[in-house]
């Protein structure tokens, strides 16, 4: 028996001469076909402002959390940031290596970044990191995101790690799918003391200040 014979008129579903192929063979991450150029926000910080933390008990970012990767950001061309942190002692995985999910957390944060550009707070809902080389404790990681297109609430994003600077040796690709949210999702979902404090004193949560609900 063949695969035609188990599967009816073709092997394998996806080779349907009839289903619409470019958008079955796309991954969540891929903008759609009906995605539109993301624009930057006109009050988005100048090319080369540092943004900051946006937390400061953010693991990538805040300047409270000692293990943290205390991602410094600085606002790129168009709707793209660079970012650079070194791997600590506390962020191995394997002896002298940095660990991958850490890798993938740095990749999350400075996409999650780029959102300050487009001016819409935004949370990841899918992030894909392809590793491609080892990573040493003791190295800069610098970090590059970007937006590649808007559909509704869904921004594509995607990013790449190399090496002690931007012309260094490239060790890791990511692809992030970020969905705008109100910034109800926040209150609502986070654990309310750290909520309450937030709210009072907004200083702590810079966010709210990048989207302009409490300037
Ligand atoms: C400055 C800030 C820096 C921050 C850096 C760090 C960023 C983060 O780590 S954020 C924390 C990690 N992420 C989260 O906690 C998010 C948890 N998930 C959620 O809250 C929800 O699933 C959420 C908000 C993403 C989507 O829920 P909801 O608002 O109900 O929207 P929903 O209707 O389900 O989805 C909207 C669209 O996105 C799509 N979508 C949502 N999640 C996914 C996913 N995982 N994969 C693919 N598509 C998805 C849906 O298919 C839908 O598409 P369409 O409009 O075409 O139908």
């Amino acid at each position: 028996m063949t695969d035609q014979d188990r599967h009816g008129a073709s092997a394998h579903p996806h080779d349907d001469a009839s289903a619409p192929r470019a958008e079955v063979f796309r991954g969540p991450t891929e903008p759609p076909e009906h995605a539109v150029a993301p624009e930057r926000h006109p009050q988005a910080p100048e090319p080369g402002a540092w943004l900051g933390t946006h937390y400061d008990q953010c693991f990538g970012c805040g300047e409270q959390r000692p293990e943290g990767l205390h991602l410094r950001v600085a606002a790129g061309p168009g709707v793209s940031v660079t970012a650079e942190f070194k791997v600590a002692e506390a962020h191995q995985g394997a002896p002298g290596l940095i660990h991958g999910g850490l890798l993938s957390a740095a990749f999350d944060e400075v996409m999650g970044t780029v959102s300050w550009l487009l001016r819409v707070p935004a949370v990841t809902g899918r992030l894909e990191t392809d590793f491609l080389k080892p990573v040493p404790v003791g190295r800069i990681v610098h970090l590059r995101a970007w937006c590649v297109g808007q559909a509704g609430r869904k921004f594509y994003h995607r990013a790449e790690a190399r090496l002690d600077g931007p012309e260094g040796l490239l060790v890791a690709k990511a692809a992030a799918l970020f969905v705008g949210v109100k910034l109800e999702h926040f209150v609502t979902h986070g654990r309310q003391e750290d909520v309450q404090a937030v709210l009072e004193d907004p200083q702590r949560y810079r966010s709210l200040r990048a989207f302009d609900v409490n300037p």
